[in-house]
């Protein structure tokens, strides 16, 4: 049975009230902190009837003014330490949306990032963070940590002449990570032939991954080839979307079919390799591999050709004419299309059969486009198509002139992405400003070890520990602590509301004037406290932190 969504109610004109100009609209979406930090969202089980106190003014303070760690700020990167899964079963959306919400309300997830998003870049980060325990792959120059990608030891030697084989390494030099093309038994007979992979280095297109430097390593004992690249975590070859029968149990051990592929797909392939072609023909270079597994699905629809340069680096003696290198480009695009289409890797090979199928499953303007791609020799069009080029000329500009109007609709497809993310990025925005704020109070709360020893006579820092953590401001920022986070029902059950705890968090950074009762451990005092000085007091006290710190030259 499918129970009614809990909800959060949000009051624009309470918010208002007390709200900060900078976090106007904000405050509420604010929610997607806890995500972030782990919080499960599916315990803001209660109902919230407002997110915003009343009776507060509005209030003039910069949350970051006074905080200098953000000048200096520290990335640590923890490649030893504890490694877990995500729990992606915690991700599941809630089920169906609840309706008749006010304008007002909204669910508890409508405040996270979406479900999708979340879990493609927590997959992408636990694939670019994968590491072998005690691998045998040596270190190359300043590369280390080197990590295999090839999915198969099967190696197709009939593009490259070479068996090749892709790691993914971390640079000491800057601490990225990139993915490194080793040509197994290659030898470099002209220096010059390494050379020619200078001039793929400033090809930086958005569809073709960049290429940082090649050098020869005598490191895996042989003679190899290394093509350094970005690299672009959990992506699959078009070749592993398109072409790879998974078997599957509920069929029997069968093979499903392959899905028919959505012409918008295919268009999108389309514009991007055409904008890739634009910037390498461009560049005087021709991309010479537009081939399904060479072409990297780095997220959904999106495309990047891989292994451009290589051919010119292996091939350097018996180089063909540039303007011969980039005809076959176009023919190599239709042949790409036309294969992905009929979902079969050899179809360029049964020409008629594989036109047949398109001219039953797709417009007339895809196969009139991939004619013109096929078409060794296009002769004067009479057609009035935009997809029609009229010019005889067979050269990338003719290509793009022709495909104009799919180009507007892929932009415009993806402007409306760009929109959504840039949504999604303003919510999570939130997520940094609440997570320093729990980093500050975390800094002060019950610190043990400012000692007597450490605290300089006659200086405005803190006084010792045992003083300085239970006392003053320290105190109630303590009792604070209890209040957001360990507060207990009228029977003693822990109460794990997500709504209070933004509540809190939000009029504390925004220094409201609403007043709240903290109440010792004992039960024996009871501080009336506004969240304003509370404010005041953690950023007073963490002043006091950066001052002792500053003095033990830390
Ligand atoms: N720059 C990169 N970033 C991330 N992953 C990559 C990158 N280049 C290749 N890969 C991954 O490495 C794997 C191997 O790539 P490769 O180009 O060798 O494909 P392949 O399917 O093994 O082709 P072949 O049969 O020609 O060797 C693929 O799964 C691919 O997704």
């Amino acid at each position: 049975m499918h129970t009614k969504e809990p909800v959060v109610e949000w009051h624009p004109q309470e918010f208002q009230e007390f709200v900060p100009q900078s976090f106007e609209g904000q405050m509420v979406d604010s929610n997607a902190q806890a995500q972030a930090l782990g919080y499960d969202p599916f315990s803001a089980s209660s109902t919230i009837s407002s997110i915003a106190g009343s009776g507060h003014q509005a209030s003039t303070i910069n949350p970051y003014a006074q905080d200098p760690s953000l000048s200096g700020a520290s990335y640590y990167q923890n490649a030893a330490g504890f490694q877990t899964s995500p729990a992606y079963h915690l991700y599941w959306p809630v089920g169906p949306q609840p309706t008749g919400l006010l304008a007002y309300q909204r669910t508890a997830h409508d405040f996270f990032i979406p479900d999708s998003v979340r879990e493609d870049l927590q997959k992408k980060a636990e694939a670019a963070r994968q590491v072998v325990p005690n691998s045998s792959i040596p270190p190359l120059e300043q590369f280390h940590s080197l990590f295999c990608l090839d999915t198969s030891a099967q190696k197709n030697q009939s593009l490259f002449g070479y068996s090749s084989w892709v790691y993914k390494a971390v640079s000491a030099k800057d601490g990225n990570t990139y993915a490194l093309r080793r040509l197994e038994n290659f030898r470099l007979t002209n220096e010059t032939a390494i050379r020619a992979a200078q001039a793929w280095k400033r090809i930086l297109n958005g569809s073709v991954v960049t290429i940082h430097e090649a050098f020869t390593t005598r490191a895996f004992g042989d003679s190899s080839l290394i093509i350094v690249t970005d690299y672009h975590p959990n992506s699959k070859t078009l070749a592993e979307e398109h072409f790879k029968q998974i078997p599957m149990q509920r069929f029997h051990g069968r093979q499903a079919a392959l899905s028919h592929v959505p012409e918008q797909t295919l268009w999108g392939y389309i514009v991007q390799i055409a904008s890739a072609l634009k910037a390498i023909h461009g560049s005087g270079l021709a991309a010479r591999l537009i081939t399904p597994s060479k072409i990297l699905l780095t997220s959904k629809n999106r495309i990047r050709l891989n292994a451009c340069g290589i051919l010119d680096v292996v091939q350097h003696e018996n180089m063909r004419s540039l303007s011969e290198l980039q005809a076959e480009d176009l023919l190599h695009l239709g042949r790409l299309i036309l294969c992905i289409a009929n979902n079969n890797a050899s179809a360029h090979l049964s020409m008629q059969k594989s036109m047949d199928y398109i001219t039953r499953s797709y417009t007339a303007r895809l196969k009139e486009c991939l004619q013109w791609l096929l078409n060794p020799q296009p002769t004067q069009s009479t057609s009035t198509s935009p997809t029609a080029p009229t010019h005889v000329q067979k050269d990338i500009d003719t290509f793009l002139g022709g495909i104009a109007d799919q180009m507007a609709t892929v932009l415009d497809s993806e402007l409306h992405a760009q929109d959504t993310l840039t949504n999604t990025l303003a919510r999570e925005l939130e997520s940094s400003r609440l997570v320093r704020l729990l980093i500050k109070l975390n800094f002060i709360n019950e610190r043990p070890e400012l000692d007597a020893s450490q605290h300089v006579p006659g200086s405005t820092g803190p006084p010792p520990s045992s003083m300085w953590a239970e006392t003053g401001e320290r105190y109630y920022l303590k009792l604070f602590r209890d209040y957001v986070f360990h507060q207990v029902d009228a029977i003693g059950h822990p109460i794990t509301n997500l709504a209070h705890v933004l509540d809190c968090l939000n009029k504390l950074d925004a220094g409201s004037d609403e007043k709240i009762a903290l109440i010792s451990r004992d039960e024996q005092n009871v501080l009336v406290v506004s969240y304003r000085e509370l404010k005041r007091g953690m950023e007073s006290s963490f002043q006091d932190l950066i001052r002792v710190g500053r003095g033990s030259g830390k």
